[in-house]
This record gives structure tokens, sequence and C-alpha cells, in this order.
């Protein structure tokens, strides 16, 4: 007699689905969560978005005008922040969005201390203005349009990907490359941190072959055996490298930052 399910003909509010308890308590915490809040409120398409303003406003990493690379870019927060920094939308169209950072910045009550790095660590970026501003967005899954933003559907670990970028590019060169990338999360630590650092290695091989004189590298990793061996390989490439856990991460995630500051193509 019913050719469709017999919940087609129930209100909604009489419709109960079961979640698992693990789900319920995802469910609860990402309702409940201040980053996801703001994300919202300040169309963000990730809460994740408020881990990279908190450095950057840290790092004054982002100016206007730059080359940003942002790989595993999607659902696309960071990238729709990179592109209002370069572009310059937060200072000028955008003003509303601006006051509204001042409070996600004082909320994130950013600690400045000895680590700080002046303006002086990218010289390169400051030769250059928002018209010359360029964003790559790339990841493996597509990404809604962003407005400035030149988006790439590919793997960053293939040759073809990096091509691509680089036909971007031209002749420039990158004065930040960003890495949110993540795997597929296996549930097995070491299986995760292993690809979570070949993600990182192939992250930093983009940063080898694009990364301007005096640029930054930015990358999540998985903690683990192996990210102290990572660290020593970034620290020959460049000046300063902090490891940092911002606040919008969270505290059971054993994700971590790698900022490294001021690259230096010579270095070894
Ligand atoms: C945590 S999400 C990034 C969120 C993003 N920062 C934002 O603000 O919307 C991690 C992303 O890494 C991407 N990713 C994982 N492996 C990748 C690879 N080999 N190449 C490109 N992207 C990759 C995933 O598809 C996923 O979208």
């Amino acid at each position: 007699m019913f050719s469709q399910p017999i919940y087609h003909f129930l209100p909604l509010h009489r419709i109960h689905i079961r979640y698992s308890s693990s789900s319920t308590r995802w469910i609860a915490r990402k309702q409940s969560d201040r980053f996801t809040k703001q994300a919202a409120r300040q169309n963000y398409r990730a809460r994740s978005t408020y881990k990279l303003i908190e450095l950057d406003l840290k790092y004054k990493i982002i100016k206007k005008g730059n080359v940003a690379i942002d790989c595993g870019a999607a659902p696309g927060g960071w990238s729709q922040y990179i592109a209002e920094r370069v572009f310059g939308e937060i200072d000028s169209q955008k003003d509303c969005n601006e006051k509204q950072r001042r409070t996600a910045k004082s909320k994130i009550d950013v600690q400045f201390d000895e680590e700080e790095v002046t303006e002086e660590k990218n010289d390169f970026s400051k030769q250059q203005d928002v018209q010359n501003g360029l964003v790559i967005a790339v990841d493996l899954c597509p990404i809604e349009p962003i407005s400035g933003v030149n988006v790439i559907q590919g793997d960053i670990t293939e040759h073809k990907t990096i091509d691509k970028i680089k036909a971007l590019l031209g002749n420039r060169k990158a004065n930040a490359i960003f890495s949110d990338m993540a795997p597929n999360f296996s549930g097995k630590h070491l299986v995760d941190h292993m690809q979570s650092m070949d993600l990182c290695e192939a992250a930093l091989s983009l940063a080898q072959e694009t990364l301007g004189p005096g640029g930054t590298f930015l990358c999540k990793f998985l903690m683990g055996e192996n990210d102290k061996e990572l660290r020593t390989k970034l620290e020959r490439k460049f000046r300063k490298v902090l490891y940092k856990k911002p606040e919008a991460s969270r505290k059971e995630s054993s994700e971590g930052y790698f900022v490294c500051l001021m690259y230096s193509s010579d270095a070894e």
C-alpha cells in the first residue's frame, strides 16, 4: 500500500532519529562551541578559521598584495580569511566584519610574547600591493567559489597539481604557504600520524619549489614520534620554527602547528 517510507507522512516533530551517544556528544559540542558560533556569525565556512586568525594576528603572516597558497583548503574558511587580508577587504569594504573581527581578536585573547616577530620579518611582501595579490586554494575536494581565490581541485602529492599551482604563479614566488591538510582518519594514531607527516612533507616540498626568500610556511601536523624529525628539517630551511596549538584547536585533538618564519632557499 505505501510506496514511500512511512516517515514521509509523519509530522517532523514526531520523527525521532536515534543517534549514538558519541554522535550526540559531537552534535552537542559542535552546537555549543563558541568558535562554531562565531564562524556562523562571521560567515566563515569553518571554525578552524580562528586557528589561522590567531596565528596571523600574532605573527603578522598575511599582508595586502601577498601571494598565498592554501593547501587542504576545503571547505574554504582559511582561504576566505587569506583573501580578505590579501585583497584588503578587512580594512576597507568589510568594516562591519572588521569590527566583529576585533571582537574575535579580543575573545581569542592572543598573548603577544617574546616570540612575536615584527614587520621586518617578511621584507619580500612589502614590495607588493593589493593589485598583485594572488590566492591559490588547493584541495582534493571541490570548493565553492570564493571571491578572488583561484581554486585547484587536486592532490598536493601529485606532480600535475604542483604544475597547476606553478602555472598560476607564473614567475612569481609565494609569500606564504599554508597547510591545514588532514588525512582521512583511520582511528589508528600511528597510521594517522604517519599520513599527516607525508602531507607535511608534500607541503614542504611545494614550499621549496615556490616560496620566496623570507616567506612563511604554516603547517598542521598530528603529533607523534616523527614530528621532531620534521621540525629539524624545517629548522634547516627557516630561520625560526615555532610549535603552536591555537585556542580554537580542540584540547583533545593531537594536532599542532609549525609556524616557520623567514625561509631561506640556500639554507641547509
Ligand atoms: C581540516 S580540512 C581543512 C579546512 C580548511 N582549512 C578550512 O578552513 O576550511 C583538511 C583538508 O585537507 C584536505 N586534504 C587531505 N589530503 C590532501 C591532499 N593530498 N591534497 C590536497 N588536499 C588534501 C582534505 O580534503 C580536507 O578538505
